[in-house]
């Protein structure tokens, strides 16, 4: 049943590939057949005409007559490698292509993956795989190569049949004993047949049982893989550079490289062992062939049965029988064996995003008019089934600037992710004007946000370009939105202005201070100019002077749209409208400061004399 199934999917996988390969190359396959049967072709012209041409020596006909063939079959050889030559190189281009468009399908696919299901140590484990199978073990265009050949070596079992016909039909010579009767007849030519089925057949077990052994190394491996891919970017990431070197983590960090290489080099220790086995037990496979069809068609040149230029045609044409039914066979295998890490690859391209497609679009709405309402919502992160936040309900109303507080870990930063549907709510809902937001087309809803995450990230991109998170930009708006953000003075000292590229992966990238890149995430906000600005923890990283200036021109900057702030700095939160406590996923307090801070016995007051003390 299991072995049903795997052919089925061996099938479905093929048709897959060809299909794909039709949309990305479709010039590929027929170049790639017309190669393979050039190349199974051209043996043949000269088995057959070197054995005419040796028939011709042994008969003593004339140099004249011999030459002609020999100019027939070097002109054949010219033209036939030529073409091939060409065609080989056109297909290794195409292939190049299709391996690098199937590798971006990958980068593309794991870019559009919903948050949730990318944060899944599954979906990692399957675009690991979808990788490392494609890179290591078959990519697409390999893949082809064993479909071509495939073809290429049906071709080439027709050929040696009709070349080694001759070899198994008895010769009319009248009766004959002894040897030169049991040669002649056609069980001596079964007997050869059997042996070679016999190699086959064992040549074939032997590769199912490498490919096997292969695939088996693979996904033992996975784990290991993914680990020391992981560790070892720290060896070279300078971004990481001091804590290691300040705590003197090198130890702990060789340590699990050498851990994931210890486990890695056993696996594949195991896999070296097989392929040694599997190689000797492959030699002696073709010794067996080889002395068979040496013994087989040499008693029946000795005996008088076959000419001496049908030898060379006879053994090459047994080798190139073998070759083709061997490799048939081997091929099989592989394209079993390649067609499981192909699945990899098509079953990560098919991975489904499971958040819900909404269609809506968000009409334009003067004054921003776009009010936000969670209702009842409860949520617990997909691999823990720990309720972070328990039955939140808030309204933020137009052109509110609200402040939310609370201690580490009380569900802050969890609350913006699910307004931003990073998350979907486990309970409850959250709505805009009135309607869920996972009716609302995902894009659009985010085009309705500007947010500064806590953990930001900018990229070695242009200046402009990380504002603008975009190649294309408005340079007038760029300046505005850097010198707003306090970059101003900054952006004078920068070598190419706006154009400046930040960190070193650019050419002539400068580094930023942990500050200044809190400015640059805030002047990306600043230039989305959507109506919600959102900024977690925005200017933990600030000098007091600029965390002032900031706050200072908060209403300026956030005019007529609707705010959240989350912020440590209590005082932070006397610009707000309305101010919003969290404790243990819940909203424990909700008001203005002068109304929160009035009841002493609660959060809030705590929180804020416990900073306010400092500064008394
Ligand atoms: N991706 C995640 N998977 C599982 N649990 C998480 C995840 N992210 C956060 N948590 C947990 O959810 C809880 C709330 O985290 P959250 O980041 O919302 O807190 P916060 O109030 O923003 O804290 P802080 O003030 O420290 O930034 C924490 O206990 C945290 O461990």
């Amino acid at each position: 049943m299991e072995h049903k199934n795997e052919k089925q999917n061996t099938i479905s996988t093929v048709f897959k590939v060809i299909k794909l390969v039709k949309k990305l190359k479709p010039d590929y396959l027929p170049f790639l057949l017309i190669t393979k049967l050039i190349a199974a072709g051209q043996p043949f012209v000269n088995i057959y005409l070197g054995s005419i041409i040796l028939d011709m020596i042994v008969d003593r006909n004339s140099v004249n007559e011999i030459m002609q063939y020999v100019y027939v079959m070097v002109g054949l050889n010219f033209i036939l490698t030529l073409s091939r030559w060409g065609l080989e190189f056109l297909t290794g281009v195409f292939r190049r292509i299709i391996t690098e468009r199937t590798s971006q399908m990958i980068s593309e696919k794991s870019l559009s993956l919903d948050y949730e299901l990318l944060e899944k140590k599954e979906t990692l484990a399957m675009i690991h795989k979808a990788e490392a199978g494609m890179n290591s073990h078959g990519d697409i265009g390999t893949f082809c190569d064993l479909l071509g050949r495939l073809i290429e070596r049906i071709f080439k079992i027709f050929c040696s049949i009709g070349l080694l016909a001759g070899l198994f039909i008895p010769v009319k010579a009248g009766k004959l004993s002894g040897l030169a009767g049991f040669m002649n007849a056609g069980y001596s030519g079964l007997s050869l047949l059997i042996i070679i089925a016999f190699t086959l057949l064992a040549a074939f077990y032997l590769n199912r049982w490498t490919g096997k052994q292969e695939q088996k190394s693979f996904e033992d491996n996975v784990e290991s893989n993914r680990r020391f891919g992981y560790f070892y970017n720290f060896v070279w990431n300078y971004a990481l550079g001091k804590d290691i070197r300040l705590y003197r983590m090198d130890d702990m960090i060789m340590d699990e490289i050498d851990q994931d290489h210890k486990r890695m080099e056993t696996v594949s220790n195991k896999m070296t062992n097989s392929y040694n086995i599997s190689s000797i037990i492959s030699n002696l496979i073709v010794i067996v062939f080889e002395v068979a069809s040496y013994i087989y068609v040499g008693l029946k040149t000795i005996l008088g049965l076959i000419s001496i230029g049908s030898v060379l045609r006879y053994i090459s044409a047994l080798r190139e029988f073998r070759d083709g039914l061997g490799g048939l066979l081997d091929i099989y295998v592989n394209i079993g064996i390649r067609s499981r890490y192909l699945a990899y690859f098509s079953d990560f391209m098919e991975l489904e995003n499971q958040k819900h497609k909404g269609t809506l679009p968000i009409e334009k709405r003067y004054g921003n008019r776009y009010e936000i309402e969670f209702r009842d919502v409860s949520f617990h992160y997909p691999n823990n089934s720990e309720m972070v936040l328990s039955h939140v309900n808030i309204k933020l109303r137009v052109g509110q600037k609200m402040a939310v507080v609370g201690k580490n870990g009380a569900g802050k930063t969890t609350f913006i992710k699910l307004l931003c549907r990073l998350y979907e709510p486990t309970e409850g809902e959250i709505l805009l004007n009135g309607i869920n937001i996972k009716e609302y087309d995902y894009n659009e809803y985010m085009r309705l946000f500007s947010i500064v995450f806590q953990d930001f990230q900018l990229f070695s991109f242009s200046l402009a370009e990380n504002v603008a998170a975009s190649l294309e930009y408005n340079k007038n708006r760029i300046e505005h939105s850097l010198e707003k953000a306090g970059f101003g003075e900054r952006l004078k000292d920068m070598p190419g202005g706006i154009d400046t590229n930040i960190y070193q992966m650019r050419e002539n990238g400068v580094e930023i201070s942990g500050g200044e890149a809190q400015k640059i995430a805030i002047a990306r906000a600043l230039y989305k100019n959507s109506p919600f600005v959102v900024l977690d923890e925005p200017t933990s990283a600030l000098d007091p002077v600029s965390e002032y200036d900031i706050y200072k021109r908060f209403d300026e900057l956030v005019k007529d749209k609707t705010a959240i702030y989350i912020s440590h700095r209590m005082s932070s939160c006397r610009f707000c409208d309305h101010i919003v406590v969290f404790d243990e996923g819940t909203i424990v307090q909700d008001g203005s400061h002068d109304e929160l801070l009035k009841d002493a016995e609660n959060l809030y007051h705590q929180l804020w004399t416990a900073q306010a003390q400092y500064y008394a």
